[in-house]
């Protein structure tokens, strides 16, 4: 009888196999007045709908989706965070460290939160956020056009002086779902295409994982 000698990959090649996997990851943080939707923008670009009910976010809450850009693909890692400051005093410092992009976001239909923004960009600029790191400005709750407060070209306006492109959408809106993931997609595209992003190094020997800088080389993303 031939008894048939099955060949498994060996402990140390199984190892060595797993260290050169290597995710690309963009942290992208989401920063604004509290309520004016940014858990929901998050959840429907990551989960694809809108949630029944939220509750104030406290710190922050993480939230990833994995999307294909020029065959590449990049975990795009959301960082849902706090509008209330005794929810997010402690996490600030964790919010703007290693940050590849800043989503700004207002309500539409709330004047106080579009005015606030300035304050949120000179707490992101406190942090030393490179000027590289890409800005966009969304103004959020569109589909509440009879209550709308901040009008278009003002937003436009705010957007423009600070070299942020203008997204006016809607997390509840199923139709504008597209535009809110190309908040998040246009964003990926411009990361794809700078140098020195971070790469994930998925060290099973002791379970921790390492972030560590690299060079990475052009693309022709069309975004
Ligand atoms: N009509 C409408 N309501 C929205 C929209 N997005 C969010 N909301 C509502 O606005 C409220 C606040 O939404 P959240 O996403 O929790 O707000 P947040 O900015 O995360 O608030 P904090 O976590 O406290 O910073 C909730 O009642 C949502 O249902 C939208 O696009 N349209
Ligand atoms: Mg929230």
């Amino acid at each position: 009888m031939v008894l048939e000698r099955r060949r498994t990959p060996s402990p140390k090649l199984h190892l060595s196999l797993s260290l050169s996997i290597q995710t690309r990851i963009f942290k992208i943080i989401v920063i604004g007045d509290s309520n004016v939707g940014k858990t929901c923008l998050t959840f429907r670009f990551t989960g694809g709908s809108f949630p029944d009910k939220t509750e104030a976010t406290i710190g922050v809450d993480f939230r990833e989706k994995a999307v294909e850009i020029e065959g590449e693909t990049i975990k795009v890692q959301v960082w849902d965070t706090a509008g209330q400051e005794r929810f997010r005093k402690s996490m600030v410092e964790h919010y703007y460290r290693n940050v590849h992009a800043v989503v700004f976001v207002y309500d539409v239909t709330k004047m106080t939160s579009f005015r606030n923004l300035q304050t949120w960009i000179e707490e992101c600029n406190g942090h030393r956020v490179s000027a590289s790191v890409p800005r966009v400005l969304v103004g959020n709750k569109c589909d509440l056009v009879d209550q709308i407060q901040v009008p278009s070209n003002m937003a436009l306006k705010f957007a423009d002086s600070h070299n942020m492109l203008l997204f006016e959408t809607s997390a509840k809106d199923p139709r504008e779902s597209q535009n809110v993931d190309s908040i998040f997609m246009s964003l990926a595209c411009r990361l794809k295409a700078q140098k020195s992003l971070l790469y994930r190094d998925v060290e099973r020997e002791d379970g921790r994982v390492r972030l560590t800088q690299e060079t990475e080389t052009k693309s022709n993303c069309p975004c």
